[in-house]
C-alpha cells in the first residue's frame, strides 16, 4: 500500500483560498498512491482561534468541494485533514472528511478531545462523541485529530472496531515535538497498528509547527519521518503486518477489561 503525507506549511501570508488551490495540486501530484493523508485544520492553522469562526464552512463547502475533486482526479482514497465545520444547528466541529477514489464522502471525523483547556478550540467548538473507522480495499483507517493522540483509549476503541491502520492528522506545536514521536510510537506498540501521522510545518498565530509527520509500523518501526518544513512523505507498507504482528505477539488478546478500582481502608 502506498501512502502520500502532505505535511503543509500553513503561514499567514497565503489565503485561505490560495493554499485551497495549492492542497489541491499538491493531492492531484499522488496519483498513483493509495491514500493520501492531509494534516489538521490546513485552512486556518489549528491555533489561529480567531479564524476558526471567519472561515468555519458548511461540511459541503469549498474545501469539501475541493478535495473531493482532488481525490477523484488522482484517483486516491483522501484523508482531506479537517476543516472548522459550522453545523447550521450547532456548533463548530473540528471536522475531518475521507474521500473515496471517486471523490464521495466516505467519512466525516468530529474531533472528539478538543484542545485549549479553558480557551480556545475548547472552548469555540463543540466536541465529537463519535468513534469513526474507515474501510479501504487494503486496510481498515481508524480517525482521529491531533489532541487525542493522548488519549489511549479512543485508539482501543478504534481498533476494537476493526482498525488495523491509525490515521492522526494534526497541528502540533513545535514546542512538544518529542511528544508528537513518542505518542505516534506508542499508539502503534500498544495496539500493534500502523500509525500515519500528519502534522503542519510554518508559524500561524505565533506558534511554530513540529512538522516531523512520522509513519509507524505494528512493531514501533519508524518507516518514514518528514523535517520541519513543508514536505510529502511517501511511503509503502504491507497492511497484512498488523493482523500478522497480532498474530505472533497477541498482547492484545491478554487485555484485562472490568477492572476494579482501588478499595478505599
Ligand atoms: N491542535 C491540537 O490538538 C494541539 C494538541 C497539542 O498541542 C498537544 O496535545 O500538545
Amino acid at each position: 500500500m502506498r501512502a502520500s503525507v502532505i505535511q503543509i506549511a500553513v503561514n499567514e501570508d497565503e489565503s485561505v483560498e490560495a493554499r485551497r488551490r495549492r492542497v489541491a495540486a499538491s493531492v492531484r501530484e499522488q496519483a498513483g498512491a493509495d491514500l493520501v493523508v492531509l494534516p489538521e485544520l490546513w485552512t486556518t492553522g489549528a491555533f489561529a482561534y480567531e479564524e476558526f469562526g471567519r472561515e468555519a464552512e458548511p461540511l459541503e463547502g469549498p474545501t469539501y468541494e475541493a478535495m473531493a475533486k482532488a481525490a477523484s482526479d488522482a484517483g486516491v482514497w483522501l484523508h482531506a485533514g479537517s476543516i472548522p465545520e459550522r453545523d447550521p444547528d450547532g456548533p463548530l466541529y473540528n471536522t475531518s472528511l475521507v474521500f473515496s477514489p471517486s471523490g464521495d464522502l466516505a467519512a466525516a471525523y468530529r474531533k472528539i478531545h478538543r484542545f485549549g483547556f479553558d480557551k480556545g478550540e475548547a472552548v469555540l467548538m463543540g466536541a465529537g462523541a463519535e468513534l469513526v473507522t474507515v474501510r479501504l480495499p487494503e486496510t481498515t483507517l481508524g480517525l482521529s485529530t491531533c489532541y487525542d493522540l493522548r488519549f489511549p483509549e479512543l485508539y482501543r476503541g478504534l481498533v476494537d472496531a476493526g482498525a488495523e491502520t491509525l490515521v492522526v492528522s494534526a497541528g502540533w506545536p513545535e514546542r512538544r515535538r518529542s511528544h508528537w514521536t513518542l505518542l505516534a510510537q506508542a499508539r502503534a506498540v500498544e495496539n500493534q497498528a500502523f500509525v500515519v501521522a500528519c502534522g503542519t510545518a510554518g508559524t500561524h498565530a505565533g506558534v511554530p509547527q513540529a512538522g516531523h509527520s512520522i509513519v509507524v509500523d505494528p512493531w514501533g518501526e519508524v518507516l518514514a519521518r518528514a523535517g520541519a518544513g513543508e514536505e510529502v512523505l511517501a511511503v509503502e507498507f504491507d497492511p497484512g503486518k498488523a493482523a500478522a504482528t497480532r498474530e505472533q505477539f497477541p498482547a492484545l488478546k491478554d487485555r484485562m477489561l472490568g477492572l476494579q478500582p482501588p478499595r478505599r481502608p
